[in-house]
């Protein structure tokens, strides 16, 4: 068995370039209909498989994450035994994406280790296999396996690829950590949209059904989501805090982003309909 390290596996972010809450569950999760696209900002992961089964994760993220609740830790374990792997792996992570800001990260993080492991340890799984393995850990997590631009129903674990305009973004991470229980638990929610048709969603206008309340709640992502909008068409993603414009070029999503106030953080990106993984997957 080889004992070099794979290095720099992606686990990208996602954007929810729409986000409708159609009702909730018997057991307390709501039923969504969601656009999902990737973006090209990731985390970068490294691996190497070890002879015996202990999982030892390497970031700066332990003083803020204990690694019994990390999802890379999680999802490591949850393949193992799945597959009765018998040995284990050494993890590096280097951690790029804002942390509870709905762009994905943890979400990724594990689909990342998924499927990188499924690859090294040789275990063989299907991605509908590793799909189910993650749902388990993350509503987000069989998106970011999958790894196409997705329409998603369900809690988001029922996925249609589509192919959405790949757009520039200029993404502003606010200054707050926005729990997703929190939105989804709270009684001002609206959890009533209509469910519609593929073709109907994507044809019309796109919005965010977290959105009001967490402007109303958090006056920072008010702030960045006005600002925004008086450069290009804006939204939040997931249960925020992140709100994103959409530009028809990098010159101008960097041209706004030369005009953000110092006191706000920013980044462009480019949308992507096939994610970073999948091409790293393809092409090692
Ligand atoms: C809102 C989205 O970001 C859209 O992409 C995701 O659906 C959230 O996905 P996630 O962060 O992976 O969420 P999870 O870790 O599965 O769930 C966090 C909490 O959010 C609530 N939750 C999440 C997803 C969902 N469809 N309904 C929910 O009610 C549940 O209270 C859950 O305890
Ligand atoms: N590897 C990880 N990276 C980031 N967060 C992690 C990780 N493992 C566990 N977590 C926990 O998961 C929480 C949510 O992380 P994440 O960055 O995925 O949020 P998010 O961007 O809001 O995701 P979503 O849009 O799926 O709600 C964090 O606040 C943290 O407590």
């Amino acid at each position: 068995m080889s004992n070099e390290i794979s290095r720099n596996w992606p686990a990208p972010a996602k954007l929810n370039l729409f986000l409708h809450i159609n009702g909730r569950r018997a057991d307390g999760y709501h039923e969504l209909q969601t656009l999902f696209q990737f973006i090209d900002c990731c985390d970068l992961l490294d691996f190497r498989v070890t002879q015996t089964p202990e999982l030892i994760l390497h970031s700066d993220m332990s003083s803020v994450v204990a690694d019994s609740d990390n999802l890379i830790l999680r999802a490591a374990k949850s393949l193992q035994q799945a597959t009765g792997y018998p040995g284990g792996a050494e993890i590096w992570l280097e951690k790029c994406l804002p942390m509870g800001g709905g762009l994905g990260g943890g979400s990724s993080d594990a689909a990342t280790t998924l499927v990188a492991l499924n690859q090294l340890w040789n275990t063989q799984l299907s991605n509908d296999e590793l799909a189910t393995i993650g749902l388990k850990l993350g509503a987000d997590i069989p998106v970011f396996i999958r790894g196409f631009a997705a329409f998603a129903e369900g809690v988001g674990e029922r996925l249609q690829a589509v192919t959405p305009t790949e757009f520039w973004y200029l993404v502003i991470a606010p200054d707050a950590h926005v729990s997703t229980a929190a939105v989804f638990q709270d009684p001002l929610l609206p959890r009533n949209t209509p469910k519609l048709g593929i073709d109907t969603l994507m044809s019309q206008p796109w919005a965010n059904d977290c959105q009001d309340l967490v402007v109303s709640k958090y006056p920072q992502v008010a702030k960045a989501l006005g600002w925004l909008l008086e450069y290009a068409p804006s939204r939040m993603t997931g249960t925020g805090a992140c709100v994103f414009g959409e530009f028809s070029s990098q010159q101008q999503a960097l041209a706004a982003l030369a005009k953000l106030p110092s006191d706000m953080q920013g980044f462009v990106a480019k949308g992507m309909n096939i994610s970073p993984l999948i091409v790293r997957l393809n092409h090692p």
